[in-house]
């Protein structure tokens, strides 16, 4: 079972991912994963999000590039023989992210849609989102705003984006209140992956 960490920055992803890590309740031959990740794809990603006038569809692709060899090296054979595999932030960032940092250009009628088509025919998609909910604000206040994405204005375009995500996948998501105390988040997570496993 393949099951994602999605938000915004700040939203409390890498906490949560960190405690189910550590739990019992989850397979001890489980996978934990993350996106970026850190291959040299990732640290290309990386370079790019440290780049303030980073060419938007260049690091789009940068992302995607990864989230392949993520894909090959990683989840694909983590999820063999039916194996549990948890990552924290997966394509939904890039339909998210990528989806408004492209909609500041005008070359795509649907930027969100245009990000999930180049993912279609290869992807494997979640079995399971935890959406940890956060506003913009607050998120952009949280991750302490160190890099070009964690401003609330660019944040609330993502929100945007993950909002029409999970309208049209209302099965596979399942939305946290991310402004509640980390103990409470965590069991909210840890009981929607216990009840599918
Ligand atoms: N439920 C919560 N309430 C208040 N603060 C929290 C909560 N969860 C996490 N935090 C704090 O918010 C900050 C960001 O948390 P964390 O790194 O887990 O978020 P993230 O979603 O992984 O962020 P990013 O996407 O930027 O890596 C940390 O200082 C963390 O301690
Ligand atoms: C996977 C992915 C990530 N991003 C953005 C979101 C964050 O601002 C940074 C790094 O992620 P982290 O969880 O804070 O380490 O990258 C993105 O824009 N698109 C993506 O696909």
């Amino acid at each position: 079972m393949l099951v994602t960490l999605e938000g915004l920055d700040g939203s409390g992803k890498t906490t949560v991912w960190e405690r189910l890590r550590a739990d019992d309740a989850l397979p001890t031959d489980a996978t934990f994963t993350r996106e970026p990740t850190d291959s040299w794809y990732g640290e290309a990603v990386q370079r790019s999000i440290d780049d303030a006038d980073a060419d938007s569809v260049a690091e789009l692709f940068l992302y995607t590039a990864d989230h392949a060899a993520h894909l090959a090296e990683t989840v694909r054979p983590g999820l063999d023989d039916g194996g549990l595999v948890v990552s924290d932030r997966y394509s939904d960032s890039r339909y998210a992210y990528q989806g408004a940092t492209l909609a500041e250009t005008d070359w795509f009628a649907d930027p969100l849609d245009y990000v999930r088509e180049v993912h279609a025919p290869w992807t494997r998609p979640p079995d399971l989102t935890l959406f940890l909910d956060l506003d913009p604000e607050t998120a952009a206040r949280r991750s302490g705003a160190t890099n070009k994405f964690e401003t609330a204005d660019y944040l609330a375009d993502v929100r945007e984006n993950y909002d029409r995500l999970r309208a049209a996948d209302p099965e596979r998501f399942v939305t946290v209140d991310a402004t509640a105390d980390p103990d409470a988040v965590y069991e909210r997570v840890r009981s929607a992956i216990v009840e599918r496993l």
